[in-house]
């Protein structure tokens, strides 16, 4: 049984999707930021952390790759990747509603919706949609963009459903823990997550997209976010397919590490999506392992 500590409380996203990657006899709790889900692992308190991560109309969440970048490392062994509808939220009786309020990201997702429906309401950012939801629920908030879920959780009626701008979008969320225990088996379908920090020169970006585009790595994301010590310096988040087991993979880890003063492994594991990986001509796997294999023989004096 583990103890999964999630982005809560009640009724987030983040909930929903900690229960997609919890297993049978995990106990879940909800923990009041990406800050302190992580802390909670990092201190023992939970086995592992299941915190947003991107999603696709408002991209990455910063709480969270900084909260990665930053402190003790911790490793990504599961995503989650949920379709993200959602409901407007109301104490019973609501005739007025002069402030709406969810998470920035959830915001950003209804602009649209708010301007068309409640022209002139002011929106305020919490902490997460749930968050809001407690707030309308104490009477600081009039209307709240949250999950539909939430509504189970909350004595609130549902204004609206169906609010966002952007009809299929997603939110990617990862289960993490600490290291120190054998990575999940690679599956053919996998995300590789790592955070680098290069050197604050001409070209140092573009090396390390060479290291990746030569071996024929694909990326699926790259985010770059302020190394918080020298105005200016950037630490770059580069998830790609492919798991680090993988020669071509490995190669390619090992060529950031020689290449940055930083380099941090965020994890490898499936993907949600199980989109398989591409991989370009001459860069398969077993391309490595010959080629590897030859230069061995080649320097044993075996072969010319
Ligand atoms: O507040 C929540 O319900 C969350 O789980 C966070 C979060 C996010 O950080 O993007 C998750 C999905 C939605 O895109 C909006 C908010």
């Amino acid at each position: 049984m583990a103890r999964i500590a999630y982005f809560g409380p009640e009724g987030t996203f983040t909930e929903q999707a900690a229960r997609t990657l919890a297993g049978p006899g995990d106990e879940l709790f909800p923990v009041e930021t990406i800050r302190l889900a992580l802390a909670a692992v990092r201190r023992g308190e939970a086995d592992s952390a299941c915190v947003p991560v991107e999603n696709s109309v408002e991209g990455p969440v910063p709480a969270t790759l900084d909260g990665l970048a930053e402190r003790e490392p911790l490793i990504a062994v599961a995503e989650s990747l949920l379709p993200v509808h959602f409901s407007v939220l109301v104490r019973p009786g609501t005739t007025r509603i002069e402030t709406v309020g969810s998470h920035p990201h959830a915001l950003a997702q209804v602009r649209e919706w708010i301007e068309a429906n409640l022209p002139g309401a002011r929106t305020l950012a919490s902490s997460s949609t749930a968050a809001a939801a407690v707030s309308v629920q104490a009477g600081e908030l009039d209307a709240a963009v949250t999950a539909p879920v939430a509504v189970q959780h909350y004595p609130l009626e549902v204004l609206a459903t169906g609010v966002n701008d952007v009809d299929d979008a997603q939110t990617r969320f990862l289960l993490v823990r600490r290291p120190g225990r054998p990575l999940p088996e690679p599956t053919g379908a996998d995300r590789t997550s790592v955070v680098a920090a290069a050197a604050n020169r001409t070209g140092a970006l573009a090396e390390l997209l060479t290291e990746l585009a030569g071996r024929g790595i694909n990326l699926t994301r790259l985010d770059a976010r302020p190394a918080r010590g020298n105005f200016g310096e950037y630490r770059f988040f580069f998830d790609f397919e492919g798991h680090i087991a993988e020669p071509r993979i490995g190669d390619a880890l090992a060529a950031l590490r020689r290449r940055c003063h930083e380099v941090r492994f965020l994890g490898s594991h499936p993907r949600a999506d199980g989109v398989r990986a591409t991989v370009a001509p001459s860069a398969a796997n077993e391309d490595f392992v010959d080629a590897a294999a030859w230069v061995e023989a080649v320097r044993n004096g075996d072969l010319a």
